[in-house]
């Protein structure tokens, strides 16, 4: 299998823990130029292997670090990150990493400030956690890690996973004071979070910024104990007229803290030179953070199949029908745009009620069709939500509040019966879909469009740099 050379080479290697899948490697030694072939079903340390490599003072090629990019997150963060969270980890299902947390951790560990930006379901939620995990002290009853979102269901999601990586261990013999994490977000209840935050702080807070603004102007949360403050979504909250000076005046007010560190996380960061000259600039970040820029050539994953239709006005309702018959989409998601006001003023219905009022009178397929748009009360769209995961199937009939964040793993295919209003739009909407990191699984996107759209996909088109398929009619009717 070896040659003498690499038969050296293969006592230094440690056998650590059952791999997910068997796995062949091939190494190439220089100078010598002979090769070792490793076919395992165990996960050996590539670590390991590069130290004993460097010891040695023999030349590492580019192959070599290519597969020595093969660590497994428990690698990445040993010594960083507490064993039971690591352990929590990879029961959750995250043993490799993925691009961005391979490239962002040893950044974030190294304590610099960071910018992530990688497409959307790359995994940036894991990456700022397992920096929050490995910074803060549980037996510290002060909040020292601030998570900022720009809604409601996304802070719910993030405050689950947070919970979810740091339940405590099963095994009674392990002692290990469990982490506290609040969510504080629109629409919760204030006077509860108040009490809570002033009795026994926790260590973690989700927040969206209104809640959060709240409570820093009551001065019953303060900054002074934090470490770490994220961001995400970032360009979206820049971008919201309401959230906007809230966001400037918090990362103001952080930036006189002593120890901090600081992130900024999203798919997409609209002149990004710009924002990082920005926050140096404003002190919102110390001077040396750090872009981690994943992918820039390609902003959206590469298992989405882009496709459009165009029909006209009145037959959408039809179209998106035969759509469905014909795709018979596993989960889907239905985008809308808002309505507009003077569709409101002439007390019209909104898309959305239209929709879901015609496929539940047409729609003879097994999936549930659920709504989620912006008037609904809070309680009515966490139910949707909640359905929605309870698995089984879904056509979610939703506007863009579902389009950031959101992270419905099940979904194969979006249809955009209303085309977005900008290519960042686009992005994140089609983003809902092809979210499992590892997978080869073709999704689709399917836009809707009317003739004198197709010029407005095309310019998102160019500016995403990908390519959408026609779809003629005829075949679909
Ligand atoms: N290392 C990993 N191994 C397997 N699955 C992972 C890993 N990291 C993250 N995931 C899964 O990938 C999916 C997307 O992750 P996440 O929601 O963090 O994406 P994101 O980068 O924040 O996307 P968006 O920009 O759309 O918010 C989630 O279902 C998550 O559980």
């Amino acid at each position: 299998m070896a040659s003498s050379t690499s038969a050296t080479v293969l006592l230094s290697l440690t056998i650590t823990a059952p791999y997910p899948k068997p796995t062949t490697c091939r190494f190439l030694l220089q100078p010598r130029n002979r090769y070792l072939n490793l076919s395992s079903s165990a996960n050996f340390s590539a670590k390991a292997l590069f130290s004993s490599y460097n010891s040695n003072s023999v030349p590492l090629t580019k192959e070599l670090e290519t597969n020595c990019n093969s660590l497994t997150l428990r690698e990445i963060c040993q010594d960083h990150v507490p064993d039971h969270v690591l352990g929590r980890m990879e029961e959750l299902g995250y043993v490799m990493p993925t691009d961005v947390q391979r490239e962002a951790l040893p950044v974030l560990f190294s304590g610099n400030d960071c910018i992530l930006h990688a497409q959307t379901g790359s995994g940036k939620t894991l990456t700022y956690l397992l920096l929050i995990y490995s910074v803060i002290n549980p037996k510290r009853s002060a909040v020292q890690a601030l998570i900022v979102v720009p809604t409601r269901e996304l802070g719910m999601q993030v405050t689950k996973v947070a919970r979810m990586l740091a339940a405590k261990p099963m095994d009674p013999e392990v002692e290990q004071k469990s982490y506290t994490v609040m969510a504080l977000l629109d629409g919760g209840m204030l006077r509860r979070h108040k009490s809570w935050l002033k009795a026994e702080p926790p260590n973690i807070v989700v927040a969206t910024i209104g809640s959060l603004s709240q409570m820093l102007e009551k001065q019953i949360f303060k900054l002074d104990s934090m470490r770490i403050l994220v961001v995400d979504e970032v360009d979206f909250i820049f971008n919201s007229s309401k959230q906007v000076s809230s966001i400037r005046k918090l990362l103001t007010s952080y930036s006189s803290c002593n120890n901090r560190q600081t992130v900024f996380a999203s798919a997409s960061i609209p002149q990004h030179r710009r924002f990082l000259h920005d926050c140096i600039q404003q002190k919102w970040t110390k001077g040396d953070v750090v872009h981690v820029h994943v992918n820039p050539v390609k902003p959206m994953p590469s298992c989405l199949l882009h496709r459009f239709v165009i029909c006209g006005r009145k037959e959408k309702h039809r179209l998106l029908l035969s759509l469905l018959q014909s795709d018979l989409p596993e989960s889907g998601i239905i985008f809308v745009n808002e309505q507009s006001e003077k569709s409101k003023k002439a007390g019209k219905a909104p898309s959305t009620t239209l929709i879901i009022d015609f496929l539940k009178a047409s729609y003879g397929g097994s999936l549930e069709i659920i709504l989620l748009e912006d008037n609904m009360n809070f309680n009515s769209r966490a139910a949707s939500l909640s359905e929605v995961r309870q698995g089984g199937g879904h056509l979610l009939v939703s506007t863009d509040i579902a389009a950031r964040g959101i992270d419905l793993p099940e979904t194969t295919d979006i249809y955009n019966f209303d085309l977005p209003k900008t290519a960042i739009d686009y992005l994140h909407r089609a983003g809902r879909t092809g979210r499992k990191p590892f997978s080869d699984k073709k999704c689709t996107v399917t836009n809707i469009i009317l003739s004198e759209e197709r010029f407005v996909l095309q310019r998102y088109e160019n500016e995403l740099m990908f390519n959408c398929e026609e779809l003629i009619l005829e075949t679909l009717c």
